[in-house]
């Protein structure tokens, strides 16, 4: 197998659950498979016990949906499928109405790198309730992995205070495309490079890197492996210095790095990957300091994360480059974002459209009904609350109400003068046709930086965030309350109990 890009520009229609398929089959069946749908795929919770979400993933969902078709061994494979009496699962009227299927939604999303909250739909499908239903797995699966990763990085770069963060998590990542994706997403969430050179091939990203313990244990000695190692690569040489002996690796790094200098070439730096990295890192920057390499970085890796790069930061540990690998490609501490997808309107038999809400024990499951979008007010370059909306709302009102869509004693008003509004769920399809021009990765790491920018740091710290404001406009949330009263037909009498 090889892969290119072609990888993302196949047709993965069977990459799906068979429910999905199932599904599709009895909406066909039963005549409904036509029927237009809106569907929004949203999270519940910020990952990471965190405050806030970097949404990523949506140029796969774009091929994904470009690509979206049942090929002929597809179906060969789906007509084989047997019932329990032998009889074929699918019928075959069924696998011609999916051989000639093309995808014909409007989907609106919001772009790569904006930061998003929990409730407010990151990608909206709208069409044919087939469709809409069969995009359901593929685009959680994208949506949900590439968000997570691109959040862990902005929280890991958001630790390092501007220093360079390089992703090195290729041999702990979840297989072979979750290693792609997780270094795509870090990139997007603010690495500077990956170590991943297929990554760097497919997508652009700088690759970067310095060498292994297994190059130092080659050699007779230290000294003569950093020798060597600058012979090969005089104007790139990092020296991992912790193979023996940490102080003794640094003090043969500033031996090389004068012999280096004698032939008018400069080191990079040193890498220390055990150890207290607080300590030896400052004893590290004393000794190059005083050798006359003031210069020369410090690249510290080892199980890193946030909360240790936030630690060493306190400690005034002298590291200058962060390698970080298992802990941000995997989101080792919270593996999955847990968006859902849910139908939130249909059109009825008489062309009206009907908004529906799924109703739950736990209000924070009862989802948002309707077709709705998302805005953003901004206030002086600050982000200062979302609202979620119906598509039929006036938004040329001068003030809004409002309202946390799980206390609904949380409100807020807002007066609009003065301030900007980013519309958050743009168009992406129309018709199944693509209207959006799609960014380069460059410009989406940049929007991403922008939009972490828009918000106070109260709402990026790691720990206990304070929650940044989102809510239901007003008619929204009574059109919800509304809805959930009367799907659980509840006529405002006391319930005997
Ligand atoms: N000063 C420090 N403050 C907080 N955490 C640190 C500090 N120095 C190192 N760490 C972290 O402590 C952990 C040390 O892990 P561990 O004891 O397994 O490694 P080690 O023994 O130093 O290295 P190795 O096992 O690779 O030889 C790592 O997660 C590392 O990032
Ligand atoms: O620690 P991570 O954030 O995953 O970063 C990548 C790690 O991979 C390498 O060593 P590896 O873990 O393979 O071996 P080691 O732990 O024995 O150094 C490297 O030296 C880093 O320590
Ligand atoms: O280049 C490095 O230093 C590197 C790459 C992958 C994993 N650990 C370290
Ligand atoms: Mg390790």
């Amino acid at each position: 197998m090889k892969i290119t890009k072609d990888l993302y520009q196949s047709s993965l229609a069977l990459l799906t659950d068979f429910y999905q398929l199932t599904m599709a089959y009895a909406y066909w069946k039963s005549g409904k498979a036509e029927q237009e749908a809106v569907f929004n795929l949203f999270f519940r919770k910020n990952p990471f016990q965190g405050g806030f979400t970097l949404a990523a993933g949506l140029d796969y969902v774009i091929d994904f949906c470009r690509n979206f078709r049942f090929d002929k061994d597809d179906l060969e494979y789906l007509a084989e499928m047997k019932n329990s009496d032998g009889t074929p699962t699918f019928e075959s009227a069924f696998m011609e109405y999916l051989e000639h299927m093309e995808f014909k939604c409007d989907l609106e999303a919001v772009e790569e790198g904006t930061v998003i909250f929990p409730h407010t739909p990151m990608v909206k499908v709208k069409g044919p309730l087939i469709q809409c239903q069969l995009l359901e797995t593929p685009l959680l699966n994208i949506m949900n992995f590439q968000t997570l990763i691109a959040t862990k990085a902005a929280r890991i770069t958001y630790a390092a205070k501007g220093d360079s963060v390089l992703e090195f998590g290729l041999r702990r990542a979840q297989g072979i495309d979750g290693a792609l994706a997780a270094s795509r997403a870090s990139y997007i969430g603010g690495c500077s490079a990956t170590s991943n050179v297929m990554a760097g091939k497919l997508f652009g990203i700088p690759v970067s890197g310095t060498h292994a313990h297994s190059w130092i244990m080659s050699f007779d000695t230290e000294l003569e492996a950093f020798e060597a190692y600058a012979d090969a690569f005089p104007d790139k040489c990092v020296f991992l210095v912790d193979t023996y002996d940490t102080i003794n690796g640094i003090k043969n790094a500033i031996e090389v790095g004068k012999i280096l200098r004698a032939k008018g070439k400069e080191m990079l730096g040193i890498r220390i990957d055990s150890g207290d990295l607080a300590y030896y890192s400052n004893i590290a920057r004393e000794m190059l300091d005083t050798a006359g390499f003031p210069n020369a970085k410090i690249v510290a890796s080892n199980d890193l994360d946030e909360q240790i790069i936030t630690s060493l930061k306190i400690q005034e540990a002298s590291i200058d480059i962060w390698g970080v690998g298992t802990k941000l490609v995997t989101a080792y501490d919270q593996p999955a974002l847990g968006a859902v997808y849910k139908l939130s309107a249909i059109k009825n038999t008489e062309g009206k459209w009907e908004p529906k809400v799924k109703v739950s024990q736990q209000s924070i499951k009862i989802n948002i009904p309707g077709e709705h979008n998302a805005i953003r007010f901004i206030r002086n370059g600050k982000a200062v609350a979302d609202m979620i909306y119906l598509e039929t709302e006036d938004l040329s009102k001068t003030s809004f109400t409002i309202i946390d869509p799980i206390d609904p004693t949380k409100r807020k008003k807002i007066m609009t003068k003065g301030l900007e509004q980013e519309k958050l769920l743009i168009p992406i399809f129309i018709a199944g046709q693509k209207v959006y021009e799609r960014p380069n990765l460059g410009q989406i790491k940049e929007n991403a930086r922008r939009n972490l920018n828009l918000f106070d740091k109260a709402h990026k710290r790691l720990v206990n965030p304070h929650i940044y404001p989102v809510g239901l406009e007003e008619s929204l949330y009574q059109l919800r309350t509304d809805l959930v009263f009367k799907m659980k037909n509840y006529d405002g009498e006391e319930s005997n109990i």
